[in-house]
């Protein structure tokens, strides 16, 4: 695997230092094996894009990491803490792919009622709607709203009582390209606040977005630095070749078939499996 942290893996202060270590992790999921003995520190106050195609384990690796998801050996720590435990449950923020709002209550009814769940403060409500620009429809159902407005609801609801940690899956999936953007400057802003994001996206040209990559296939991680590394190691142009560099180098290793035709898949759409 192609890791510019390696170094600072290998020494005892990651616990402290990352938002996330993760050593020989190995999840079931069925009758599958989703993922294979991963190794991955994630560090703070920085956007990490989990990007790969769809079916590659991301959404595996974020339940693990927010601690939902049973798994077979290794260890998940968060934030110093193992994964799930009750000290973590107010630091970090998960939003999954599946909307997590309700339909028949207001924006704002909507954040009052996660507000009390999780006993944070009331002017919480309203610095979450205005880190999430959602201020002029707030007092709107949420089965008024466009996907994208609903999007930034539950991503509201999740940084409420200011988590440590956001574990985002595929929050820009469905968006119009401004609202990505807008999606993408905000997690920046929460980052300079000192929050660590893990984004996860299928679509490769949100790469360049992202502080630092870490890129998967078939449960494994094949890169894991910056954009800039992972353009300088790879000779590629965009994410999109670098990913194809890395994945032709991983089979290769492992000795796989190459994919025919090695077509470059377009901007914006999804990384199919070969
Ligand atoms: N509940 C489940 N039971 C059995 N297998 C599952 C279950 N959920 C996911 N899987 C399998 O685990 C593997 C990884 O799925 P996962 O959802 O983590 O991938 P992903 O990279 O997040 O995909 P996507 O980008 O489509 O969301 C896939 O092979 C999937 O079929």
């Amino acid at each position: 695997m192609m890791n510019s942290r390696r170094a600072s893996a290998d020494t005892g202060d990651d616990a402290l230092t990352d938002a996330i270590v993760i050593a020989g992790l190995r999840v079931r999921r069925g009758r599958t094996d989703v993922l294979h003995g991963l190794d991955l520190s994630i560090p703070r106050g920085q956007v990490v894009g989990l990007l790969g195609p769809s079916g590659c384990g991301k959404t595996t690796l974020m339940r693990a990491v927010v601690g939902v998801q049973k798994v077979k050996s290794g260890t998940v720590t968060v934030l110093g803490e193992p994964a799930g435990t009750a000290a973590l449950r107010h630091r970090v923020g998960y939003v999954t792919q599946a909307a997590s709002v309700y339909d028949d209550l207001t924006i704002r009814q909507n954040l009052e009622y996660f507000r009390r769940v999780l006993g944070a403060s009331r002017a919480d409500v309203d610095r979450a709607i205005a880190a999430t620009d959602l201020d002029e429809h707030a007092g709107r159902l949420v089965s008024t709203l466009s996907g994208g407005q609903r999007s930034r609801v539950s991503l509201a609801a999740a940084l409420l009582g200011s988590p440590d940690l956001l574990v985002l899956d595929e929050p820009t999936v469905g968006l119009d390209p401004v609202l990505r953007v807008e999606l993408w400057t905000l997690f920046h802003r929460l980052a300079e606040a000192g929050t660590s994001l893990l984004v996860s996206s299928h679509v490769m040209d949100e790469a360049s977005r992202c502080d630092r990559l870490i890129l998967m296939r078939d449960g494994a991680v094949l890169a894991d630095a910056t954009p800039a590394e992972l353009l300088a190691e790879t000779g590629a142009d965009d994410a999109e070749g670098a990913f194809l560099a890395l994945l032709r180098r991983h089979r290769a290793r492992h000795a796989l078939p190459d994919a025919e035709p090695d077509a470059e898949p377009e901007p914006g759409t999804e990384v199919d499996a070969p």
